[in-house]
């Protein structure tokens, strides 16, 4: 387990004691408009590249925030400020604050490794690791936490249940990962991140690379999953969009044009620019 963790078995591993703090300020707040993410004058580097300028939101918890916008305009590049995937690539620069329940993530005292506990990744393409479909989600807890074989194998049911694949693959749980659909796959790796307990998970256009049966299939889920976590997606798909989430950010060259509740977004945008991309005038 990583230095500073304090998971057993079956627990979330913890940073520190989440603060409660409401979108608006307050200190005591119910915990469905609680805010889980903050990002205060956020700009981002890619070298010389002024990629993300001067973003500010709040994403609240137990919610679906979507991030939406023309190729290119910075969503990925948000989403991934969020979980310090940057951390990887030399030359990249972020300036602002980024704050999971209310704590800096890139203060220097944040151990990454935990960071991306709590706040998981799914991947456009899905990506199961080249093991078994039961080793896919066992390696990640694994890093984690210390759990028996039985516990393991609860663990393991548990997860891919929550991901709607259990009836699918309980048969299959010694076969390769990478053997089932691409439907399945991307299942497998949101059940390999909801199985180390994350309490934020990003999702970037998860069902890009799908069939629309397998996208209705991971709509649902995410519909689900957000009594849960607290969900970010980016997505292409403005219909989904529309349907997933409760709350949408409309990004434009690097800006954070509108946010919103995603009802208002997509019948009274407060922006010509929200409304000519919603309704398919450039993007
Ligand atoms: N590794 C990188 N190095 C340099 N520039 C990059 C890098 N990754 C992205 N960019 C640039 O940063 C900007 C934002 O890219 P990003 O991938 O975040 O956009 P996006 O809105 O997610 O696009 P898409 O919808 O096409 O995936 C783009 O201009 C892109 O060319």
């Amino acid at each position: 387990m990583p230095a500073g963790a304090q998971a057993t078995a079956g627990e979330r591993p913890t940073l520190a004691k989440p603060r409660l703090r409401s979108p608006s300020g307050e200190t005591t707040v119910d915990v469905a408009t609680q805010a889980k993410l903050e990002v205060e004058g956020l700009n981002f580097y890619y070298g010389q590249f002024h990629a993300l300028k001067d973003i500010s939101m709040t994403v609240p918890a137990n919610r679906v925030t979507a991030f939406i916008g023309p190729s290119g305009c910075g969503k990925s590049t948000l989403l991934r400020c969020f979980n310090r995937i940057h951390d990887l690539y030399p030359g990249m620069r972020t300036e602002g604050k980024l704050l999971l329940d209310g704590q800096d993530i890139n203060d220097g005292k944040v151990d990454v490794n935990l960071l991306r506990a709590r706040i998981g990744m799914v991947f456009q393409r899905p990506t199961p690791f080249p093991m078994s479909v039961f080793d896919n989600i066992a390696f990640g807890v694994k890093l984690y936490e210390r759990l028996s074989a039985r516990e393991m194998a609860e663990r393991v049911e548990w997860a891919l249940r929550k991901a709607a694949l259990w009836d699918e693959v309980k048969d299959k749980l010694r076969q390769s990962g990478q053997a089932l659909s691409g439907g399945q796959q991307q299942r497998l790796c949101i059940a390999r991140s909801i199985a180390i307990k994350p309490e934020v998970i990003l999702l970037d256009e998860p069902t890009s690379a799908l069939d629309p049966i397998s996208t209705g299939y991971i709509e649902d889920l995410v519909n689900e999953l957000k009594q849960d976590y607290t969900i970010v997606i980016v997505t292409h798909n403005m219909q989904q969009a529309a349907r997933v989430s409760d709350m949408t950010a409309f990004m434009y060259l690097g800006e954070l044009i509108e946010y919103d509740r995603t009802s208002k977004i997509f019948t009274h945008p407060g922006n010509k620019r929200t409304e000519d991309y919603i309704t398919g005038r450039y993007g």
